[in-house]
């Protein structure tokens, strides 16, 4: 039997950020014809962005979008407030051009691509869609692992090989997006796995459940827990049986984002327990994410504390999809704008700060 370890590359070391990029940005930033700090957050954007990019100026063209689709095990519960069939219908919509995402992903003029990792209905497209199955869906947390060890591996791969296209495509930001009926229960366990906390402190409407939808969702996830809690032992432990197809391959792509050198820009609920477990599989991962908005899912905000991120924006969505991070594009695009062309004090003969 061979020893070789499938998933020896999630510790591989990630690249670093450059300090003197990060350093001359900065400088750069002190001498525009604003007084210093004016630009808020754009000015750490920029400057952080240099830093990923290795760069005094950073640039985002080139956007790329991954959207990683799955069906969930538990589902059948049920948890969500549609039926499982969407996520196959939506694989469709992708393909056709007219979800949220397709929307956005055209504005921005980036790179788009769907892959479905497996969904219990059949999507009619074939064109325009990366069919890497694994199996229907993940199994029913409530009664046995989501994951075997081997699709574990396989969802792990597919994200990384996504990083890799967008890589070679010339990536400059990398963005997640994720679809996948029951994922928000997926998530929720994922982020009480990883110790945030209870469910009944973590989980939400996802699609829209009301209170008494909310209060099963908290019932079945307690269950799965007592079911799970003895055996998560390692941070790849608890993704293998509380997590699901998409949310791993998210969770590869960003580790494959560090360690390629892709920023990353994460969308809502489900890509934060995604960069969760990313970081807990390889902590470094953290220095190239940044996180777009908050989202309505409410233990989105228990999720951020712990990645220690603040988000850019907070419009009361929760889509997923990678809607959230695609819509605050536009502001990173200005805050690389505004550092790059600038003028600077000297240049336009502006008189400095005198106190
Ligand atoms: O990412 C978020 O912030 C988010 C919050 C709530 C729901 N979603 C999306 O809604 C689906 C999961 O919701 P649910 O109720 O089916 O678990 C899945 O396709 C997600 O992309 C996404
Ligand atoms: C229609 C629909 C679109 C979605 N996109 C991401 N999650 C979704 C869930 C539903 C139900």
């Amino acid at each position: 039997m061979s020893d070789i370890n499938p998933l020896a590359w999630l510790r591989s070391s990630v690249r670093r950020p450059d300090t003197s990029s990060t350093a001359a940005a900065a400088t750069r930033q002190a001498q525009l014809t604003k007084p210093p700090g004016s630009l808020g957050l754009l000015e750490t954007l920029a400057i952080r962005l240099a830093g990923l990019q290795k760069r005094e100026c950073p640039a985002l063209e080139r956007v790329w979008i991954s959207v990683f689709a799955a069906d969930h095990g538990i589902a059948a519960e049920p948890v969500s407030a549609f039926p499982q069939s969407v996520t196959a219908q939506m694989i469709d919509n992708f393909a056709r051009g007219g979800a949220a995402i397709s929307v956005l992903a055209r504005q921005l003029g980036a790179a788009l691509e769907i892959v479905n990792l497996g969904t219990v209905g059949s999507p009619s497209q074939t064109q325009g869609v990366l069919h890497q199955l694994i199996a229907p869906s993940t199994a029913n947390f409530a009664e046995t692992a989501a994951m075997s060890h081997e699709q574990l591996a396989r969802a792990l791969q597919a994200g990384y090989d996504s990083a890799t296209r967008a890589h070679d495509d010339g990536c400059e930001l990398f963005i997640g997006g994720d679809m996948g009926i029951g994922n928000s229960s997926s998530a929720t366990a994922l982020a009480c796995g990883y110790g945030l906390g209870a469910p009944s402190a973590l989980a939400g409407p996802g699609t829209g459940l009301g209170a008494r939808g909310v209060a099963h969702k908290v019932s079945v996830l307690e269950r799965a827990l007592a079911l799970h809690g003895p055996h998560l032992d390692s941070p790849l432990e608890v993704l293998r049986r509380l997590g699901g197809f998409e949310i791993a391959a998210l969770a590869g792509a960003y580790i494959g984002c560090a360690q390629l050198g892709i920023p990353v820009l994460v969308d809502g609920f489900i890509s934060s327990a995604a960069a969760l477990a990313a970081c807990r599989l390889n902590p470094d991962t953290r220095d190239w994410l940044l996180f777009s908005h908050r989202s309505a899912e409410p233990g989105h905000v228990i999720l951020l504390k712990a990645l220690d991120a603040e988000p850019l924006l907070d419009l009361g969505m929760r889509l997923g999809e990678g809607s959230g991070a695609a819509v605050a594009v536009p502001l990173l695009r200005s805050a690389c704008l505004l550092h790059a062309q600038m003028a600077t004090f000297a240049e336009a003969g502006v008189a400095g700060r005198q106190a």
